[in-house]
């Protein structure tokens, strides 16, 4: 039995110490630990285990109750609506936003040689959120700077930690609730200001840049169990879900290619060869192999999203042992990712071990299956749009002091007091 915090903690010494399946203790609450990739496998790759577990109610005065939360019908028919609007041919509309808002990224940071990677990242971040997500361009200053999702902040694991704030009767009457709530309803308001604004400009036939709104509003058009209600929650939840994720993705990568000077000169290498100072395309990107295994292992040792939950709603046979319906299943990327069975000396940051193929749930940033994550395409597209923008410009290197990162475990993973990089022109 273990505290789900050692998981983290002692992520090296987990399987030695207790295996790869274990009971372990959110606060008070039991949870059944699944890490051998062959068990993640039989749960995540199951259409009929794809529930997610009460936590993920405490994000709905977040998130509200989008894709991310819900569970049953209403999430298997929003993700097939929904998921026509990644492919290929839609995200193709979104590389221009990419690659200006990565730009004036760059732009910012002339006269700059030292700066906080994360902020300047989240920033570029959130405007192509505004942008690909709501129609709001980077032009729009007043528009981004009125924005709640500037400054959203979840409670969840304060509530974790707090065990007496899992109750609702308890939490309703906190501060921390009131406050999540006005937070609830701001975001709400501004999603439903942007979308009665969207469907005026539409119906106005404006020549506009797509954006996943659009896609919403022509659900709504022809399928009526996607009211404007739900496209309120959607929008949240795309919103968030593409925050803080990406963020830190982007930057733990810009912190391993600054720390690796070797492995930055063969991207920039890439770079060169393949865009060459010429407009990037979704082909262009695809082309950049390297770049993409440097984002992979980054992921791998810092996956954005540390832990991912379900219900059991039946029994499951996991090798010989039966998981009973109704327990809390905890899945985390962050310890399979270093099962030393399938990454050898799993703390050495090694993207040429990506040339080789990995069972597919040894390696779950994005979790797998059913749920898996909608997003992961449009992310690795922005990621490599925006580091490959930034090292066409400079070369990075870890500042002094910044050589040791130091993870924080939060919803989404962190660095722990940001990323702090040196940049020297090209
Ligand atoms: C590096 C970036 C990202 C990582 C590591 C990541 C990771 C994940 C993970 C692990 C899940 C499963 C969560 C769970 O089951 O609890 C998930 C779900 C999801 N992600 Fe992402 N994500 C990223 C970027 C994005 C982006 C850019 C978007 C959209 C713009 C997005 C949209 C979603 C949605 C809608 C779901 C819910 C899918 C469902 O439950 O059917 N994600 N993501």
């Amino acid at each position: 039995m273990i505290l789900v915090l050692e998981i983290f903690r002692s992520a090296q010494t987990v399987y030695k110490k207790h295996g790869s399946l274990l009971r372990a203790w959110l606060t008070f609450i039991p949870f059944i630990a699944v890490l051998d990739p062959k068990y993640v496998q039989v749960i995540l790759n199951s259409s009929k285990l794809s529930d997610k577990n009460f936590m993920y109610s405490f994000m709905h005065n977040f998130l509200g109750q989008g894709l991310i939360t819900s569970s049953g019908r209403k999430s298997k028919s929003h993700r097939r609506y929904i998921s026509s609007y990644f492919k290929t041919n839609y995200l193709e509309q979104f590389l221009q936003t990419f690659d200006k808002c990565a730009r004036s990224m760059v732009e910012e940071l002339k006269e700059k040689d030292k700066v906080q990677i994360t902020t300047i990242v989240n920033h570029c971040i959130l405007n192509i959120l505004h942008q690909t997500i709501m129609g709001i361009s980077p032009e729009e200053k007043e528009k981004l700077s009125e924005s709640p999702f500037n400054k959203g902040q979840i409670s969840l694991l304060q509530r974790i930690l707090h065990p007496w704030l899992l109750l609702n009767c308890v939490y309703r009457r906190t501060t921390r609730s009131k406050l999540e709530f006005k937070q609830k309803l701001s975001l709400k308001e501004f999603s439903r200001k942007v979308l009665e604004r969207r469907k005026k400009e539409r119906e106005k036939h404006k020549t506009m840049d797509w954006c996943l709104l659009d896609g919403f509003i022509e659900i709504s058009e022809t399928k009526p169990d996607f009211t404007d209600e739900d496209i309120v929650d959607e929008v949240c939840t795309f919103m968030l879900a593409g925050q803080d994720s990406v963020g830190a993705a982007t930057a733990f990568t810009l912190y391993y290619l600054a720390k690796f000077q070797d492995v930055q000169n063969k991207v920039n290498e890439e770079i060169k060869e393949v865009i060459s100072n010429s407009n990037i395309t979704i082909e262009k990107l695809d082309k950049m192999k390297y770049l993409e295994r440097c984002i992979c292992e980054s992921l791998r040792i810092c996956p954005s999203v540390p832990l991912v939950t379900r219900k059991l709603c039946e029994d499951v046979k996991v090798g010989e042992h039966v998981l009973p319906a109704g327990c809390n299943i905890l899945i985390s990327p962050f310890s399979t990712h270093r099962s030393p069975q399938y990454f050898p000396e799993p703390e050495t940051f090694d993207p040429d071990r990506f040339c080789t193929q990995v069972h597919n749930c040894a390696y779950i940033p994005f979790s797998a299956g059913p749920r898996d994550c909608l997003g992961k395409r449009f992310a690795m597209l922005e990621m490599k749009t925006v580091i490959s923008n930034l090292l066409q410009s400079y070369k990075v290197s870890l500042a002094p002091g910044n050589e040791q990162l130091q993870l924080q475990y939060r919803l989404t993973l962190r660095a722990k007091g940001g990323i702090t990089l040196m940049l020297e022109k090209r």
